[in-house]
C-alpha cells in the first residue's frame, strides 16, 4: 500500500466535481465555488507552478519559488523534456499537469474575433452573448504585447523589416486585443498572458480565488477513471492515484456528488473528456466495444443496456499550422464562400485503443479541397506582399517551388501540421447526437441523455477560432458556469 495514495471515504460529498484543471476546468471550478457550492477539482497530473508547490525546475531556479512552468523562456521545454509533464495516453502533445495546456503552452493570448462565435457556435453562444464573459476574462487576464520587465520590446529586427513591407502594401498596425474585430489587412505584436515576466493566466487568477474558499478542494495526481452512473444520472466518480501514488499524493476510490442535486463537469480536454466518456459507456458503439473488450475495463464496464450512443470523438479539429509573430491577418475567402480559420470545414476523428490510449485516427488537416485552396491562396498572397521587401528570402516554399506542390508535399499529419489547438470531440449544439445529430452536449453543455453530467472545455467547440484558442475556452467556461448555475435540478431528481 503506497502511503501517497489515500482511499476516499464515502462520507464527504460535493455539489460539483470538476474533472481536469485546464483552460476549461479551473475557471468553472472558481465560478461554481464563488456561487457558494462545494467544489472538488480533480487533476491527474502533478502540481506545476511554484505557487502551487510544483517542484520541476532547472538548477538555476533553485532557491526561487519558480518552476519551469513559470518562466516564459522555458515554454518550449515540453518538447525537449516531456517526462512527467506531457500526457502519456494521447498521441499528440498535451500538458497533463495542474493547469493542463495553460501551464505548458506558449501563452499566446487572443481576444476572439466576433466571427469565432458567430460562424460556429449555436444560439445563446453568439458573439453578443459572450461579451460579458469576454470582459470578465480580460479584466482578470489582460495579457500584454510587451512581456519584458523593463517595458522594452527586444529582438525587433524581424518585425521591423517585415512591417515595412506590410505598410507598403497598405496593412494597418493594430494592438490586436484592443481591436479584436480588425482581422483583415492588419498586423501587430503578438499578445501573451505574461505578467512580471512570469506565466500568468488562470493559475494566477481563477485558481487563487477558488483556493481561498473553504468550499473548494483540489486533488492533484488523481485520475478520474470513469463516471459512476445509473442511466442518465451520475452519482460519483471512480478515482485512481496517478501511477499508484508513486509520483505524489493522490486519491483512490469513489467520490460521490451531493445526492439528488450534485453535478459532474468533465473538463479533461479534447482527448481526455472523450476518453472518460467512452470509459463511462457514452459514445459510438464501436468505441464502447473497444473499452468493453479491453483488459483494463472490460470486466467492470457499465453494461451495454445502459450505453448512451453519442458521436463522441467526431468533429475533431486543429489549426493547419502554428502561428507565432509578428502576427499578420488577411481574410482569405475560399471559392466555397467560407473563410479560412473560423470557416474551415475539414474535420477528423479521435478514437480509443485496446490499451485505452487515444489517437487521432483521422487527422483533420485540409481534407476539404476549398480549405486547401484557401491555404494556397493565402501563401501566394503573402508571397506577393513580402516580395516587395529587399533582401528577404522565402525559406518555404522556395522561390522556384510551386505553392500547390509545396502544400501537397506536407503530410496531413499532426507531426507535420499540428498546432496543438485541438477542439471538437464533444460538440455543443441543438442537434441531439442520439438521434443522428452532431451534438454531444446541449446548449447548457449537458451531455444528451443525462441529467447532471456536463462537458466544459475545448472539446465542445463546433469549429476553430481565428487565433490560438485558450482565451476563447476560458470565455466559454465563464459562459457555461452561468448557464449551469441557472439550471434547475430536474423535478424527478429532487424527489429521490
Ligand atoms: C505545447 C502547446 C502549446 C500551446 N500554445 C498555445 C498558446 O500559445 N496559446 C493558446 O491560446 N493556446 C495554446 N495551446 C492550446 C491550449 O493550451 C489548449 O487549447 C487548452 O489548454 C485546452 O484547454 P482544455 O481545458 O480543453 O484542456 P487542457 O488544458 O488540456 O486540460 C485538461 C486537463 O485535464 C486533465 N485530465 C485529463 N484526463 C483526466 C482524468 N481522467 N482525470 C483527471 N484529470 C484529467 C489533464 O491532465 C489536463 O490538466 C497550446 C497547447 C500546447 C499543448
Amino acid at each position: 500500500q503506497n502511503t501517497n495514495c489515500t482511499a476516499v471515504g464515502s462520507g464527504q460529498t460535493y455539489d460539483y466535481i470538476v474533472i481536469g484543471s485546464g483552460a476549461g476546468g479551473i475557471p468553472i471550478a472558481d465560478r461554481l465555488s464563488e456561487a457558494g457550492h462545494s467544489v472538488l477539482l480533480l487533476e491527474k497530473g502533478p502540481p506545476s507552478s511554484g505557487r502551487w508547490n510544483g517542484t520541476m525546475k532547472p538548477t538555476w531556479l533553485e532557491g526561487t519559488n519558480l518552476t519551469r512552468f513559470d518562466v516564459p523562456g522555458l515554454f518550449n521545454q515540453i518538447w525537449h523534456d516531456p517526462t512527467g509533464v506531457a500526457c502519456e495516453d494521447i498521441d499528440v502533445m498535451g500538458g497533463c499537469v495542474l493547469g493542463g495546456g495553460i501551464a505548458v503552452n506558449s501563452a499566446l493570448w487572443w481576444k476572439p474575433h466576433p466571427r469565432d462565435w458567430d460562424i460556429n457556435f449555436p444560439t445563446g453562444w453568439k458573439n453578443s452573448d459572450m461579451q460579458n464573459d469576454t470582459d470578465k476574462v480580460f479584466q482578470r487576464i489582460p495579457g500584454t504585447y510587451i512581456p519584458s520587465m523593463d517595458g522594452k520590446l527586444y529582438l525587433q529586427q524581424g518585425f521591423d523589416r517585415v512591417s515595412k513591407g506590410l505598410d507598403a502594401a497598405g496593412f494597418k498596425q493594430v494592438v490586436p486585443n484592443d481591436h479584436a474585430d480588425q482581422k483583415n489587412h492588419t498586423y501587430g505584436h503578438s499578445t501573451f498572458f505574461i505578467e512580471n515576466a512570469e506565466r500568468h493566466g488562470p493559475l494566477r487568477t481563477y485558481l487563487v480565488t477558488a483556493s481561498q474558499r473553504k468550499q473548494f478542494s483540489l486533488w492533484t495526481n488523481t485520475v478520474a477513471r470513469r463516471l459512476v452512473r445509473t442511466g442518465g444520472h451520475v452519482t460519483g466518480v471512480e478515482l485512481e492515484c496517478n501511477k499508484g501514488g508513486s509520483v505524489g499524493p493522490g486519491h483512490s476510490g469513489i467520490v460521490n456528488v451531493t445526492p439528488g442535486t450534485g453535478r459532474v463537469i468533465v473538463s479533461a480536454g479534447t482527448f481526455g473528456s472523450a476518453k472518460l466518456l467512452f470509459r463511462s459507456g457514452i459514445g459510438p458503439t464501436d468505441q464502447l466495444t473497444i473499452v468493453k473488450n479491453s483488459a483494463t475495463d472490460g470486466a467492470t464496464m457499465i453494461s451495454s443496456d445502459q450505453w448512451i450512443n453519442l458521436p463522441v470523438g467526431y468533429n475533431l479539429n486543429d489549426h493547419v499550422a502554428p502561428n507565432l509573430g509578428p502576427i499578420i491577418w488577411q481574410q482569405i475567402k475560399g471559392t466555397d464562400g467560407v473563410y479560412l480559420g473560423a470557416g474551415t470545414i475539414s474535420r477528423g476523428r479521435m478514437t480509443i485503443t485496446p490499451q485505452l490510449t487515444t489517437r487521432v485516427s483521422t487527422p483533420p488537416y485540409l481534407r476539404d479541397q476549398y480549405d486547401k485552396e484557401a491555404v494556397i491562396q493565402g501563401i501566394e498572397y503573402m508571397k506577393g506582399v513580402l516580395s516587395q521587401i529587399p533582401s528577404l528570402t522565402w525559406i518555404a516554399p522556395t522561390a522556384s517551388q510551386n505553392t500547390t506542390a509545396f502544400v501537397n508535399s506536407i503530410p496531413a499529419t499532426p507531426g507535420s501540421r499540428g498546432s496543438n489547438h485541438w477542439t471538437g470531440s464533444c460538440t455543443i449544439g441543438t442537434d441531439d447526437g442520439r438521434t443522428g445529430g452532431n451534438a454531444v452536449v446541449d446548449l447548457d453543455t449537458k451531455v444528451y441523455g443525462t441529467d447532471n453530467l456536463f462537458v466544459v472545455d475545448a472539446s465542445i467547440f463546433p469549429g476553430m477560432t481565428t487565433g490560438n484558442p485558450s482565451a476563447a475556452i476560458i470565455i466559454a467556461s465563464e459562459h457555461a458556469a452561468e448557464r449551469i448555475l441557472a439550471l434547475k435540478t430536474p423535478a424527478h431528481v429532487k424527489t429521490l
